[in-house]
């Protein structure tokens, strides 16, 4: 817990978009991953975190990215030295939903039972605790992963706009 309070402070810095510095988008195994960027925090590295990378989309979850936060969230899992995970987004959007480009083609079932959305869902099996740092837009499924956590840290998130339908930190 120490190792989170310590980290909370440093969240809203680590919102901004770091496009470029591929230290950053190495994953500790040595994976390196197009759609988010992990990084170990904290003075004794026990704290993972996760931050969705794909702003020309507004970070909306295509099979991909999907896939790499599902490596990235086993990875932390296993990871015996982390004691927790910080999930976040970018600066205007935590996400924007499932990526309706790429369901476009997806027929209902396709969407619902196939690998699509069922490997989000396994996300949620993950035992350690998950801190979603929520900033601007969480839209549908992106809003369904923050719901999800353990806590989520809108005290963090900053003011952009509203929406009816959409959840906005
Ligand atoms: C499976 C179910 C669960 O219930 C879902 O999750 S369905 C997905 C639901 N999500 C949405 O319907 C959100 C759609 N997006 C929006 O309404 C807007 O993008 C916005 C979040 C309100 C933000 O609007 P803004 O005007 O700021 O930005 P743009 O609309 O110009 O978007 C920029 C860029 O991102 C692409 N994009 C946005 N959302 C998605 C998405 N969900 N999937 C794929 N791509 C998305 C958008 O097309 C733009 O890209 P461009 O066309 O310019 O290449």
């Amino acid at each position: 817990m120490a190792a989170l309070r310590s980290l909370l402070p440093c969240v809203p810095g680590l919102l901004r978009p770091r496009h470029g510095c591929a230290a950053l988008r190495t994953f500790a195994a040595g994976a390196k991953f197009e759609y988010i960027i992990t990084e170990k925090k904290g003075k004794a590295h026990n704290v993972g975190l996760i931050q969705l990378n794909r702003p020309k989309a507004l970070n909306a979850l295509c099979k991909g990215l999907i896939t790499e936060l599902s490596q990235a969230l086993q990875a932390f899992e296993e990871d015996r030295a982390v004691g927790a995970i910080v999930l976040t987004g970018g600066e205007k959007v935590f996400a924007a939903g499932a990526d309706i480009k790429e369901m476009q083609a997806l027929t209902f079932q396709e969407c619902s039972f196939t690998q699509f959305l069922r490997q989000l869902d396994q996300l949620s099996q993950v035992k350690k605790p998950i801190i979603a740092a929520v900033n601007g837009y969480a839209v549908s499924v992106g809003l369904r992963r923050p719901r999800t956590q353990f806590f989520t840290a809108s005290c963090l998130c900053m003011e952009r706009g509203t929406g009816s339908c959409f959840e906005k930190a």
